[in-house]
């Protein structure tokens, strides 16, 4: 059974159409990234996965279970997370207890923050596995304000997967990392091929490469192409559409 199945998704803003009849496959542990010239359509398929936005008409499957009308909320707890938009980093927080709150919420009231020395170190538990999942262990002490945008971003990340999610949508996490921030962000995620399903938007090509084991290409609200990152580099249509665009890794 796939992961996610998209069936036949349209979405419209007034006359634009801007998912065009999109299906799609998404298979466990797979990291499938979704690439497209700006304005493609991109976001806003992610924001209909996460709930966040209403397909006009259409199906989303998520591990044999119609989620298409479900809201967002009940995702995450069927285990569907959006990195970098569910959650809102508190500044003056410990980065522990950033993600040991996510954690919580996860949890719902079955556990309390305070009050409970066993489930405290439970909760506190939790967090460091996923504070270790993002590579940002020895930062759990600092205050969320303290830390680079790169480590912020690798917060959010594991704030994210505290929420133990099957299936991570993952938009744009390279926005704005560059360096070696950029590529402790992209080992964190390699790492975590395999474990988890991940769908991915991110503009950064060589990043898309390094970690896609399959890629969609959608070009105006529809797919050009979907195969593995070598079917997807000598597919002509594809080419076509990026000339002028980003850049293609040869
Ligand atoms: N709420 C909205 N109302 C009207 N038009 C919208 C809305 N959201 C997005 N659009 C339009 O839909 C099209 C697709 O936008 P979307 O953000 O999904 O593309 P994208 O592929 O993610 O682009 P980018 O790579 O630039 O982030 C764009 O033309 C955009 O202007």
């Amino acid at each position: 059974m796939s992961r996610l199945e998209i069936t036949q998704l349209n979405k419209s803003f007034g006359a634009l159409k801007v998912t065009d009849d999109v299906s799609l496959n998404v298979e466990p542990g797979e990291v499938h990234a979704i690439i497209g010239p700006n304005g493609a359509g991109k976001t806003t398929l992610i924001a209909q996965l996460s709930g966040e936005l209403r397909p006009d008409s259409g199906r989303i499957v998520l591990d044999g279970r119609d989620i298409t009308q479900t809201s967002m909320p009940e995702r995450v707890h069927l285990g569907l997370a959006r990195s970098f938009q569910i959650t809102q980093v508190l500044p003056s927080f410990t980065v522990l207890d950033n993600v040991a709150l996510a954690v919580q919420a996860r949890q719902g009231s079955s556990y309390r923050f305070f009050g409970n020395v066993a489930s405290e170190e439970a909760l506190n538990a939790a967090a460091m596995r996923a504070l270790r999942d993002a590579g940002l262990e020895d930062r759990a002490g600092a205050r969320a304000s303290a830390l680079s945008h790169g480590e912020h971003r690798r917060l959010e990340l594991a704030c994210a997967l505290a929420t133990e999610p099957q299936l991570l949508l993952l938009d744009e996490p390279l926005a704005g990392v560059g360096g070696e921030d950029a590529e402790a962000f992209i080992a964190r995620l390699r790492a975590l091929r395999g474990r988890l399903t991940m769908v991915l938007i991110e503009h950064d090509m060589d990043a898309v490469f390094a970690l896609a084991t399959r890629l969609s290409v959608l070009v105006y609200g529809r797919i050009i192409a979907t195969g593995t990152p070598e079917e997807v580099r000598s597919d002509p249509a594809v080419r076509a559409a990026y000339l002028g665009e980003e850049e293609m890794p040869a």
